[in-house]
């Protein structure tokens, strides 16, 4: 078991405590030598064992533990996008979830700069396509997605956010969520987002 074992296992309690994921669902990996650790498929988050993560290479297959995530493929798609990301966190998070639902998104950024937390946080939002949990053809579209945005909202599904480590990727899908839930608070009233000039002066 490592240190970073540990984390993944602390961090999915923390998570799955404060509900910002349910049930079965979700993932966490992080970036470990020339592969990725990542959370056995059909657990939760509330009852991660460090010694019982998997390891899965960059190309996506599993290398040893038990059988990864079915997401393991989008996690390997965002650290191949993205070389600095040594962490990646899938979250069922309610209101990014519900959001996520919503007709008429902007597909290139779904929510706007309400707040400066929010931009320094998580930027561009750009919406993937429906596609099931674990189906391989999301991959590509990620990979290209990822190269310009660490979060990425998947529709119908869920937020994936990529960070520098496990802190930065928990911060940001953290932030995620509450914006989703101000947006969704403030849809039946006038919005005044951050301006181009105060979103361009935080970033
Ligand atoms: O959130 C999930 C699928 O999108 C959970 O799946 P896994 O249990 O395979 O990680
Ligand atoms: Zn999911």
């Amino acid at each position: 078991m490592t240190e970073i074992s540990q984390q993944i296992a602390d961090l999915g309690a923390s998570l799955f405590h404060r509900r910002l994921t349910h049930g079965r669902t979700g993932n966490i990996s992080a970036r470990s030598g020339d592969g990725l650790l990542i959370t056995p498929t059909g657990g939760s988050l509330g009852d991660l064992s460090p010694d019982g993560l998997s390891f899965v290479s960059l190309a996506g297959e599993h290398l040893s533990g038990p059988r990864p995530s079915k997401e393991a493929f989008l996690h390997a798609a965002l650290y191949r996008a993205r070389p600095a990301a040594g962490a990646v966190v899938h979250l069922h998070s309610t209101y990014s979830v519900a959001v996520s639902c919503h007709d008429g998104l902007d597909p290139d950024d779904a929510l706007p700069p309400l707040t400066a937390y929010y931009v320094m946080r998580v930027g561009r939002l750009p919406l993937l396509p429906y596609h099931a949990p674990g189906d391989p053809a999301l991959g590509p579209i990620a990979e290209r997605a990822a190269r310009t945005a660490h979060a990425l909202l998947l529709a119908n599904h869920g937020p994936i956010v990529a960070g520098g480590d496990l802190g930065s990727a928990a911060d940001a899908v953290e932030e995620l969520e509450e914006t989703a839930r101000l947006w969704l608070l403030l849809r039946e009233r006038p919005i005044r987002p951050l301006t181009p000039e105060q979103v361009r002066s935080l970033t």
